[in-house]
């Protein structure tokens, strides 16, 4: 996708000659004799970069300049003058002018300015969201067998553009995982837009996705999606499975061929975007009820990759509940608690049903809250993590009791490694779904 530059003058000749050898260079040129013309152009082909002449009849630069910050606050604008002063630099910076060009024009000075103010621009795109998202950068940590090929599945997934679906209980890593991807792949120094499905109405949706032409009725200046914004980079849909159908619809298209249309406007955009989605629920049961698109799921999970529960890695529990009283102490500045023998066994007992995120909270509490320097058995105990109690077939008496124990701790075995979806643990298990239910329900 070239950078498309919209050049303002009213001089014929200068439109015609810079606009000619700046598409030599590449970049797809919109032009305008005057300020009004500008606007318009801006409205309708959302140019990259403007290159506004400061004296022109009717609507002054400076003026043009001011309207265009109303229309879109981030668009860079560069002001080209013949007769260059102090107060004219000053007024144009203050109203949001990103350089000056002096006439006689060089065509060097006008390249390096170009993308000197591109490159800004795309830097100040990724600051903001980085800000809002203050992204960190942890590894995946653990060397449980499940983990290490979860790893694996990241790094042979890492190399390819084609998008990847993290299917996974709650608090299990997905986002991690997602960082992880990007971070691997050869797109690691653009950026890793993260959106979640769940947290927009419809409306928004769209609007968050696919970004906004100014829209007249309320108002709202126009904006670049998520899409745009990943534009090299990548697109993380946290939450996938609560896409609204007519964004589904138009995430399809866009999957497709790689084109959308921002909201409201009608000038087809192209980027080169990879998209990772992520789950926790099972979509394939969503397709049965009709909330979730087949053909986008088989878009989606062309790269399927799976987060296992933390009760099927216990292995890396002592080292995922050090690591985050490492960070606590790092962070409050305060000295690394220790856990006993007998906490790091309960621990390891426990079932985590909110996965990695509880254990997290969990060690984030006690670094700070604790006084003691240690983390006993007991002082885990007082915060909820018990040993389930799970009755032992063999330890029933009658035959009828013990299969029935054993019939359950199979069911519970089977969902689990199926990531709890009903109809692939009857497939697996060899049993129609309705016994499946009907065993669990006894
Ligand atoms: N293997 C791991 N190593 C280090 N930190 C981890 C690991 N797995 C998860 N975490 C941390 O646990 C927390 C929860 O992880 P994350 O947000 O990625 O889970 P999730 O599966 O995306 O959750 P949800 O389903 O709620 O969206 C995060 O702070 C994350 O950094």
């Amino acid at each position: 996708m070239f950078p498309t530059l919209l050049l303002v003058d009213d001089e014929p000749g200068i439109l015609q000659s810079l606009g000619g050898l700046l598409q030599d260079e590449g970049f797809d040129i919109k032009t305008a004799p005057n300020g009004f013309e500008a606007l318009k152009r801006i409205e309708s082909e959302a140019p990259d970069l403007v290159l506004l002449d400061i004296w022109m009849p009717g609507m002054d630069g400076i003026d043009t300049l001011k309207e265009i910050r109303k229309l879109d606050p981030n668009i860079p604008v560069i002001m080209i003058t013949g007769h260059g002063t102090i107060d004219t630099a000053v007024t144009a910076t203050k109203n949001g002018a990103f350089d000056f060009i002096e006439k006689p024009l060089s065509i060097d000075k006008v390249l390096i300015t170009i993308n000197n103010a591109l490159h800004f621009q795309k830097l100040e795109e990724e600051n903001r969201y980085l800000k809002k998202k203050n992204l960190d950068r942890h590894a995946i940590t653990g060397n449980s067998p499940p983990v290490q090929q979860l790893r694996l599945q990241v790094f042979q997934a890492a190399s390819s553009h084609a998008p990847a679906l993290i299917l996974g209980e709650n608090g299990t890593g997905k986002e991690l995982v997602a960082r992880s991807l990007h971070q691997l792949s050869s797109r690691s120094e653009e950026a890793l837009i993260c959106v979640n499905c769940a947290s927009f109405s419809p409306d928004r949706m769209e609007e968050e996705l696919f970004g906004l032409e100014k829209n007249i009725a309320s108002g709202s200046a126009r904006h670049k999606g998520s899409i745009e914004m990943a534009h090299r980079g990548s697109l993380f849909l946290d939450q996938v499975a609560d896409l609204p159908m007519i964004a589904q619809g138009h995430l399809l298209r866009f999957l497709e061929d790689g084109r959308f249309h921002r909201l409201g406007g009608s000038r087809e955009i192209r980027v080169d975007v990879r998209i990772i989605a992520a789950t926790n629920r099972n979509l394939e049961q969503e397709i049965r009820q009709g909330t979730f698109r087949e053909d986008l799921y088989y878009r989606l999970a062309v790269l399927p990759i799976s987060v296992p529960p933390l009760r099927e890695r216990k292995e890396d529990i002592h080292a995922l509940a050090t690591l985050f009283l490492q960070e606590s102490a790092t962070r409050g500045k305060i000295k690394e608690k220790q856990l006993t023998p007998g906490a790091i066994t309960l621990l390891r007992n426990h079932d985590w049903p909110g996965n990695v995120r509880e254990l997290k909270n969990l060690m984030e509490r006690l670094a700070i809250s604790l006084t003691d320097e240690t983390i006993s058995e007991q002082t885990l105990k007082n915060q909820g993590v018990t040993t389930p109690s799970r009755p032992d077939p063999m330890a029933a008496r009658d035959y009828e009791t013990a299969m029935k124990l054993f019939s359950a701790l199979y069911l519970r075995k089977q969902l689990a490694i199926c990531n709890h979806s009903i109809p692939e643990a009857a497939a697996a298990s060899g049993l129609t779904q309705e016994t499946f239910q009907k065993l669990m329900d006894t």
